[in-house]
């Protein structure tokens, strides 16, 4: 497999990572660095000491240690637009990253400081859909969490299945149902790497109380608290979008929200023993009756449409609780 060199530039596949040193590649006398070579088995579940040589190649390169990371959900890329002295690595030129597929996810990395804090921000997510498995999408949070990442802000755009929640709505995530779960994947599937975190990681109080309350309080100020709510969000695959008879099944389950990711970056985030916050922007209402009406079927395009009109409040949001994580430490 084409590895890269420390510089970042793609190389041709000849070493071996047995040998590797501490920035991912192969030294040798006359100072060449050769590329290291992993197995696609091993990029399937990402071992340790790959994500230990993708967090150094990004510390490295933006001299900084971030302390909150972001996940940009689709639309709401310009969430890393607003971090100050950005160093912005495309996915492709970090070795053994994975590439972004989606429209509205524009597959860079973004490293540098909002409101005073270090930070880190994905402008694109890996979704199961997009091919990868669940290890491979939620892989970036473990890069954040080498990289010294202890808040994680997961943000998506996803359908409102709670009738009280309108389009341009905000659901605070307090809970999640993880379908792909119930259907045995997992993120943490394969061996366990106890330099991660444990074997059974229990998920009660995933959603961080004391980020959520400090979120409906900054609601409040900005004067959308009837717009901010607090729920429970779900995961399917996709990438098509809910039928009725599973969206009726979602809410009797107890859902508020459906969206195709976040649930497993949060259980990834939990694992390695991060805080997390995430919230879901609701850009459609999903219909739970029968009906004709085309108005009514979820598409992509009014999905980002509705995140570029809802991304100042976004943006505000993230920037003030970051504030408030400031303030405290
Ligand atoms: O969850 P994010 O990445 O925000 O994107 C959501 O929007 C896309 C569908 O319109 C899906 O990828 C869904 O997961
Ligand atoms: N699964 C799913 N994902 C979404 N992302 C944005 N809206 C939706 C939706 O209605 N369903």
């Amino acid at each position: 497999m084409t590895g890269y060199n420390s510089n970042g530039d793609v190389a041709t596949s000849n070493g071996n990572h047995n040998n590797s040193n501490s920035n991912g590649t192969n030294g040798n006398s006359n100072g060449h660095s050769k590329p290291v070579e992993y197995t696609a088995q091993e990029l399937h579940t990402y071992p340790y000491e790959v994500i230990q040589e993708i967090a150094d190649f990004i510390v490295k390169r933006a001299g900084i240690r971030p302390k909150i990371g972001i996940i940009c959900g689709s639309g709401l890329g310009s969430l890393a637009d607003i971090i100050q002295d950005a160093k912005v690595f495309e996915y492709e030129k970090i070795p053994n990253f994975p590439v972004s597929t989606v429209e509205g996810h524009a597959g860079k990395l973004v490293v540098g400081t909002l409101e005073g804090a270090n930070v880190m921000a994905m402008q694109g997510r890996f979704h199961f859909y997009e091919g990868y498995p669940l290890a491979k999408c939620s892989m970036p949070v473990r890069v954040m969490k080498l990289c010294g990442v202890e808040y994680l802000f997961a943000t998506n755009a996803a359908g409102g299945i709670n009738p009280k929640f309108n389009v341009g709505d905000i659901m605070l995530m307090h809970d999640h149902v993880n379908m792909l779960g119930f259907a045995g994947n997992s993120p943490l599937q394969g061996p366990n790497d106890p330099r991660f975190g444990p074997r059974f990681p229990a998920l009660v109080n995933s959603y961080n109380r004391d980020l959520i309350n400090k979120a409906i309080e900054i609601g409040k100020t900005m004067g959308i608290e009837s717009n901010i709510h607090v729920g429970v969000y779900s995961c399917l695959g996709g990438p098509t979008y809910e039928t009725i008879a599973e969206l009726k099944a979602l809410r009797m389950m107890g859902v508020d929200a459906v969206g195709m990711s976040t649930v497993h970056e949060v259980i990834t985030a939990r694992h390695c023993d991060m805080k997390v916050f995430a919230f879901s922007l609701i850009t459609n209402k999903c219909p739970i009756e029968y009906s004709d009406k085309k108005d009514e079927e979820a598409n992509h395009e009014e999905v980002m449409a509705v995140a570029k009109n809802r991304q100042k409040a976004c943006c505000e949001l993230v920037s003030r609780l970051i504030c408030e994580i400031q303030k405290g430490s």
